[in-house]
């Protein structure tokens, strides 16, 4: 039977498994629900953690955000409860784990076309499903997408999402290849830093590694500012259209994200393995 809204959960509904990965302020685990033995992943983020990076806000802002979101590409948190020492995030399970796993296994660590067109529609999609819901993720890299047992994308980690238009400091951490040319120069942005990300996430996908990747953070930063896009042979003229139609340096000029998913180069890849 479901449990009632006001059920207040605890560590004790779960039997706790492995660990299925680790992340700057906690791990990763996969647990059984002991009642329905429904399978979850289970993320602790310490406490003292968060607040000695000062994104305690931030956490609890993608419980708001990630709550209300319900898509079939976005990971769903299930529930969260916390102890003392812990905030768990209660996630729903994406079985075959990281695509950035599963893009370095590739034989030339990249995807075919028809992989990539299926991604980058699967991504278009819960990214158009988020901006209507008023929310940037902020965050589209190899690394924050998940795949399920049958091969389709969960959109996961929130944990750098914002609600539009915002113009948030965010210290990241991660990788400067995916940030867009108004975050660099910490202008105002809005939703439209999404549709920069996806079109530098369609190009890893495609080459197996980002546009402006350098040996120096500066030398990435001037490469974002000029948007100069090396072309190498395996782009084909369709990926190259939707790709320089994304990667666009005035965010206004990036194409929406339902001409995206109807774009002739998704819709001739997106389905049929080739
Ligand atoms: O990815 C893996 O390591 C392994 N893996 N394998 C399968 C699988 N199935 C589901 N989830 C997984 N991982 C958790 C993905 C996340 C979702 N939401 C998050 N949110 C978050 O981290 N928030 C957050 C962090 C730090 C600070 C702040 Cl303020 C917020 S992480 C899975």
């Amino acid at each position: 039977e479901t449990r009632s809204n006001s059920y207040m959960w605890s560590l004790n509904d779960f039997e706790v498994g492995a660990p299925l990965g680790r992340g700057k302020f906690g791990r990763v685990y996969l647990a059984r629900d002991k009642n329905t033995h429904y399978m979850v992943a289970l993320k602790t983020l310490f406490k003292t953690e968060l607040i000695k990076s000062r994104v305690e806000k931030q956490a609890l802002r993608e419980i708001e955000i990630q709550s209300h979101l319900r898509h079939p590409n976005i990971l769903q948190l299930l529930t969260y409860f916390h102890d003392e020492k812990r905030i768990y995030l209660v996630l729903e399970f994406a079985a075959r784990g990281e695509l950035y796993k599963e893009l370095k296994r590739q034989p030339k660590e990249r995807f075919s076309e028809h992989l990539s067109a299926k991604y980058t529609y699967q991504v278009a999609d819960a990214l158009e499903y988020c901006h209507q819901n008023n929310v940037i993720h902020r965050d589209i890299k190899p690394e924050n997408l998940l795949l399920t047992h049958n091969g389709d994308i969960k959109l996961a980690d929130f944990g750098w999402s914002v609600h539009a238009p915002s113009n948030k400091r965010n210290t990241m951490c991660g990788t400067l290849d995916y940030l867009p040319p108004e975050m660099v120069s910490g202008q105002k942005y809005d939703i439209f830093v999404d549709h920069w990300c996806l079109g530098i996430l369609c190009y890893e996908f495609l080459v197996g590694r980002p546009p402006f990747l350098s040996d120096t953070s500066d030398e990435t930063y001037d490469k974002i500012k000029k948007v100069e896009i090396p072309w190498p042979p395996q782009i084909t003229p369709g990926a190259k259209d939707l790709i320089s139609r994304l990667i666009k340096r005035r965010s206004q000029d990036r194409i929406p994200l339902r001409e995206v998913k109807k774009h002739f180069w998704i819709l001739e890849n997106k389905d049929d393995p080739k």
